[in-house]
């Protein structure tokens, strides 16, 4: 087992990883204080893994609550389901949240932790890919509106995060694919060396393989360990987490959430960042191509849906929560391993970004 630690001061917390670890109730007992337990997980989740986890706890006064399962849940009609188990169970201030599931349900759970009583602790159990690279650590929860995603919700740290690795063999070849798009994010706006590493090892990656998989998680927690721990609310680096996410939210925005999953958008919404910072001569073609490439062989799309229009993107990004004053803020890469938050851009270019021909150049790469 390798633990990484998220240094926040007083709310600082160790993040776990292992195979087996839901076996292991002793790296959680230092992390529960009362004795109520509450398990949040989702239909798909639950049969698999939730007998085990509540077996670990059993020394514990324990509830689950099972939600629908997708994105498209991540409501606050769903976020009512767990106010209503927590309240129903006469859980107290002294309970805990436990998130058992992907991203959707540790958004969620961590903000109804955040809000149940005006707070109370918080754990995450995440067993997707994307959600042991990402979503787990550095504390955003939130649900999403009609008009935006994740646009309510709370920054909340959890006291520790589990990461069984042995979970990511019953995840769907689909899941783990939109998780490398995250993986990917790491190399592309931090550490250009894993990028290397991710182009030696995508295949091993993609064939399910413990140790390479292990790797990638101990590598894209500490670079998400190391933003969060210098910027917790995002005033400054923590923005850089965000390349492609405002061209991919929109996508998720408008298509309808859970039609592309967040990691096929976050793929789609970097090759769009990586066109314009090429369009814009901070990364050369051959350095934007290396990336599409990446993400094909990822088994991620790389080119946005042919419906959406430019006024589409437009319309949709012009709530994304990095505007000030009217004004967007992209991230984007000055070079391959560095990116950087800027609304100082010619409006044609990225007018030009959402116009390219992302067919064609997926058919060079492909
Ligand atoms: N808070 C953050 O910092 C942050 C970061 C990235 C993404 N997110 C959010 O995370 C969400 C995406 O998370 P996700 O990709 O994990 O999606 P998800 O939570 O929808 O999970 C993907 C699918 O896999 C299933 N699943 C989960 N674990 C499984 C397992 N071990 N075996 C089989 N099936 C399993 C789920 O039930 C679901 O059907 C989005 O809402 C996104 O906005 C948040
Ligand atoms: O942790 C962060 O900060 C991120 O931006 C990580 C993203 O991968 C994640 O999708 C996050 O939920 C996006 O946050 P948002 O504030 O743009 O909704
Ligand atoms: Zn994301």
């Amino acid at each position: 087992m390798q633990t990484l630690k998220v240094d926040l001061g007083e709310r600082s917390y160790p993040i776990h990883i292992g195979e087996g670890l839901l076996d292991q109730p002793e790296l959680l007992a230092p992390h529960i204080a009362g004795r109520q337990v509450a398990i949040i997980t989702n239909e798909t989740v639950a049969p698999l893994y939730l007998e085990r986890l509540t077996r670990s706890l059993s020394a514990y006064s324990v509830i689950s609550v099972v939600l629908p399962d997708g994105e498209a849940f991540k409501t606050w009609e769903t976020l009512q389901l767990i106010f209503d188990g927590l309240l129903t169970a006469r859980h107290d201030r002294r309970t805990t949240v436990v998130a058992l599931g992907g991203g959707v349900i540790g958004d969620m759970a961590g903000f109804a932790a955040a809000c149940y009583q005006r707070g109370v602790d918080f754990i995450q159990i995440p067993t997707t890919l994307l959600s042991q690279v990402d979503s787990s650590v550095g504390g955003k929860t939130g649900i999403n509106h009609p008009l935006g995603k994740n646009m309510v919700g709370a920054f909340y740290q959890p006291n520790v995060v589990l990461i069984d690795t042995a979970t990511l063999k019953s995840l769907p070849a689909r899941e783990l694919s939109a998780g490398l798009a995250e993986v990917i994010k790491y190399g592309l706006i931090c550490d250009e060396p894993f990028l290397g590493w991710l182009e030696d090892n995508v295949d091993r990656l993609r064939a399910l393989d413990q140790t390479a998989l292990t790797y990638a998680i101990e590598r894209s927690c500490a670079a998400k360990a190391a933003v969060v721990g210098a910027d917790e609310r995002e005033s400054g680096v923590r923005a850089t987490l965000n390349l492609g996410h405002t061209f991919g939210h929109a996508i998720e925005t408008h298509m309808g959430y859970g039609v592309w999953l967040h990691g096929e958008a976050v793929a789609a919404g970097t090759v769009m960042a990586l066109e314009m910072s090429a369009r814009l001569g901070w990364i050369s073609e051959q350095e934007r191509d290396r990336g599409i490439r990446l993400f094909q062989r990822a088994g991620l799309p790389v080119v946005p849906p042919e419906e959406m229009t430019e006024a589409d993107f437009l319309e949709h990004m012009a709530i994304d929560k990095k505007v000030i004053d009217g004004r967007l803020r992209l991230v984007l890469l000055r070079h391959m391993g560095e990116a950087v938050v800027t609304d100082d851009y010619p409006k044609e270019v990225l007018q030009a970004t959402l116009g390219a021909d992302y067919r064609a150049l997926a058919q060079l790469k492909g």
